[in-house]
């Protein structure tokens, strides 16, 4: 079978740095580009993170394109969450500087050069603020229709958010851009919190990866401390929520989740900014509503976890010559 074409937008980030990796061994795949937002770290370090990764994979062939510095209202994001990933986004291990640069072409237009090039073939995953993806549509009404689907990481659905009660980070990193993909009749799955916070590498997990040959594996424990200590404090847990990987692994392999269909729209402001509000009562409502007469979108709501944790072990594990 074809292998999907993937774009991964990124904001690396330890596991953004886990799902780039996975990406790399999943057959199903094949990545023919990354393009860099702001979110973990700001989007001049995303690009410098994404160049660096593709050195360690050994892929220095696969082109990087810089994204978008603020929201599509102009606002750089209030709070960068090195305090998650350290100050360099990957666990404060330094990488050294990357040997390529990124692309002449932004984000945007890498984005839509490569959906006209290969229309309805190419799959986007959104781990990140949705802003390059809002660009491409707003400048190419077809964007969305020739776009094969976006997995988009964002959102927490009928469950708390990780920012604050109303949010999750990536949407409220930009929830205008989110409503625009939203709504955009873009095939779209969404991947929220409510999700990727069953979805756990555990710390006897990490210490198999330490003690493992593999490249990718040593690589993924060594810049993997930093988040662990975040999740052991913040969360009081022993393991970590593998939120990327997990929006990854939708892309690869989608019947490892249910899904619901309904349409989806952010909160811009007041004190639930960033909010995402799923309509999939059925009930005819009474009254025009802002959710009335626009595209659905499928959100994930149930996932075999464990398998999704299996995938990543086993394919951060394995050695790909
Ligand atoms: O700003 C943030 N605050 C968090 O608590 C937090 N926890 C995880 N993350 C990152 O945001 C996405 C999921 O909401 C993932 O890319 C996490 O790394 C966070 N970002």
């Amino acid at each position: 079978m074809a292998k999907t074409k993937l774009i991964i937008d990124t904001d690396p980030g330890i596991d953004d740095a886990m799902a780039i990796l996975m990406a790399f061994h999943s057959p199903e795949v094949e990545i023919i580009g990354l393009t860099t937002i702001f979110g973990n770290v700001p989007t001049s370090l995303a690009t410098h993170n994404a160049l660096h990764l593709l050195e360690v994979i050994g892929r220095e062939d696969v082109p990087v394109a810089q994204g978008c510095t603020m929201s599509l209202k102009n606002v750089p994001k209030v709070r960068i969450a090195d305090f998650v990933h350290g100050k360099d986004g990957l666990g404060n291990t330094n990488p050294s500087p990357p040997k390529r640069k990124a692309l002449d072409l932004s984000a945007k237009e890498f984005l839509l050069k490569m959906i006209n090039t290969f229309p309805g073939e190419v799959t986007v995953v959104a781990l990140g603020p949705l802003t390059n993806i809002a660009m491409a549509i707003r400048a190419d009404p077809m964007f969305a229709k020739n776009v094969k689907q976006i997995v988009v990481l964002g959102g927490a659905f009928f469950v708390n958010g990780n920012v604050n009660p109303a949010s999750e980070a990536n949407i409220l990193g930009d929830p205008e851009a989110a409503d625009i993909v939203f709504t955009s009749g873009a095939d779209i799955l969404v991947v929220g919190i409510n999700i990727t916070h069953q979805v756990v590498m555990t710390d006897d997990h990490l210490k198999q990866l330490g003690q493992s040959e593999s490249a990718f594996a040593k690589y993924v424990y060594e810049i993997s401390h930093f988040y662990f200590d975040y999740h052991h404090e913040a969360y009081d847990m022993k393991g970590v929520y593998l939120h990327d990987p997990t929006a990854l692994a939708a892309a690869v392999d989608p019947l490892l989740f249910t899904f619901a269909e309904g349409v989806v729209r952010v909160q811009v402001d007041g004190i639930s900014k960033g909010m995402t509000i799923f309509n999939n009562t059925g009930k005819r409502w009474g009254e025009v509503t802002e959710w009335c007469n626009k595209p659905s979108v499928k959100v994930a709501v149930t996932v075999d976890a464990n398998q999704i944790t299996d995938m990543l072990m086993e394919r951060l594990l394995t050695d790909v010559k």
